[in-house]
């Protein structure tokens, strides 16, 4: 399976999540006053630091594990802005395309 797939099937999973609030799950309890957007960005600032701690450590695993508690909860901010996985693909297409 590739990066590109994954990241896909997270986002769907997401979108699913955001539509459907079933209980019992933490990305639902994001979506709603349980956690809210508020919990979504302390945890985007909160895991940021912790992954440049893990890099002055040179702890390459724990880099591994913050970044993708970070790319989780952005594409949960990226769903609930409304704003695509697609969209975030164009932008950087748009910048690659000079090389
Ligand atoms: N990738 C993740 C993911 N990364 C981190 N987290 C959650 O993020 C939360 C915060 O992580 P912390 O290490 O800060 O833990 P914590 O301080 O104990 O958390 P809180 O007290 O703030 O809840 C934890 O509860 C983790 O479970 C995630 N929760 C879900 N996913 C993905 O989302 C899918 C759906 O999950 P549910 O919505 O729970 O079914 C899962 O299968 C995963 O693929």
């Amino acid at each position: 399976m590739s990066d590109e797939d994954i990241l896909d099937e997270l986002f769907e999973l997401i979108e699913e999540r955001k539509a459907e609030l079933p209980e019992g799950s933490y990305t639902t309890s994001l979506f709603t006053h349980e956690k809210g957007e508020n919990a979504v960005l302390e945890k985007l600032g909160e895991e940021t630091t912790e992954l440049i701690l893990a890099a002055k450590d040179d702890d390459t695993a724990e880099m591994k594990a913050e970044g993708a508690d970070l790319v989780y909860h952005f594409l949960v901010l990226l769903s609930m802005k409304d704003v695509t996985l697609d969209e975030l693909r164009a932008e950087l297409d748009e910048r690659f395309g000079g090389h």
